[in-house]
């Protein structure tokens, strides 16, 4: 344990852990609503996760792949495709949330602006949020746009984890520069949660992995 890196990749889950994601995932997702201001939030009445982070990352795309539905969240090649904070429930006992993405957006400023403000609302002040994915891209790493998402949740004190997004897209010889990117930024994040998951949801690469972590949550 002496040499332990700080965030290291999560490992794959354990029997248990395994089971409580295939009991809690074969019971199935459904869209509930989009949101377009913080009073259209539903009752915080179970546990919650989100997923956030830039324009393009794979949030919803992720969605899909965790809840094995091809287009239960509209994914699209155009940054800035979601647009509203949607809800979706798995089983009846858990939300997912889909994020509208921050950073670049084919959308009119103003339009970017109001959402941009929804989304730091709800980070913020989402009393079930228990914990936020932030997802980053394998090839790009942690910008400064995704840092000031992950200043807002140290100050909110709501925990976040970065899932790594797109391992399809870079060669194993590229992960360790990736990861060390990663993992000097989120030293200085005390709101990191102490562990990575790299995912493709391409190959399905970490999707177990997530779906457990989800399942886990206390
Ligand atoms: N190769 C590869 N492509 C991916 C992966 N995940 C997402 N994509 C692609 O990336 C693009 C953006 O995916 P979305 O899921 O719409 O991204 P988003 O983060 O929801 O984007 P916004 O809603 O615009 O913020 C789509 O063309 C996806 O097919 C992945 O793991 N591997
Ligand atoms: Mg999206």
């Amino acid at each position: 344990m002496t040499n332990a890196l700080p965030f290291p990749l999560a490992e794959a889950p354990d029997r248990d852990a395994q089971e409580a994601a295939t009991r809690l995932f074969r019971q199935g997702a459904d869209f509930l609503k989009g949101v377009v201001a913080m009073s259209g939030l539903p009752p915080a009445d179970r546990m919650e996760v989100c997923f956030a982070g830039r324009s393009n990352v794979g949030k919803s795309t992720l969605i899909n792949a965790l809840t094995g539905r091809r287009a239960l969240a509209r994914a699209s090649n155009t940054p800035g495709r979601t647009q509203e904070i949607n809800f979706f429930t798995l089983a009846d006992s858990h939300y997912l949330v889909d994020l509208p993405g921050y950073g670049f957006a084919k959308a009119p400023v103003a339009v970017v602006e109001k959402w941009q403000r929804l989304l730091k609302a709800y980070l913020q002040g989402r009393q079930s949020l228990r914990r936020a994915f932030v997802l980053v891209d394998a090839r790009h790493g942690i910008k400064p746009v995704d840092e000031e998402i992950m200043a807002l949740l140290d100050t909110a004190a709501v925990p976040f984890q970065t899932v790594l997004t797109k391992a399809d897209k870079i060669k194993a010889a590229d992960e360790p520069k990736l990861l060390a990117q990663v993992r000097g930024k989120l030293a200085k994040h005390p709101a990191a949660f102490p562990e990575l998951i790299l995912t493709s949801s391409e190959t399905g690469a970490g999707i177990d992995t997530l779906r457990a972590t989800i399942a886990t949550l206390v």
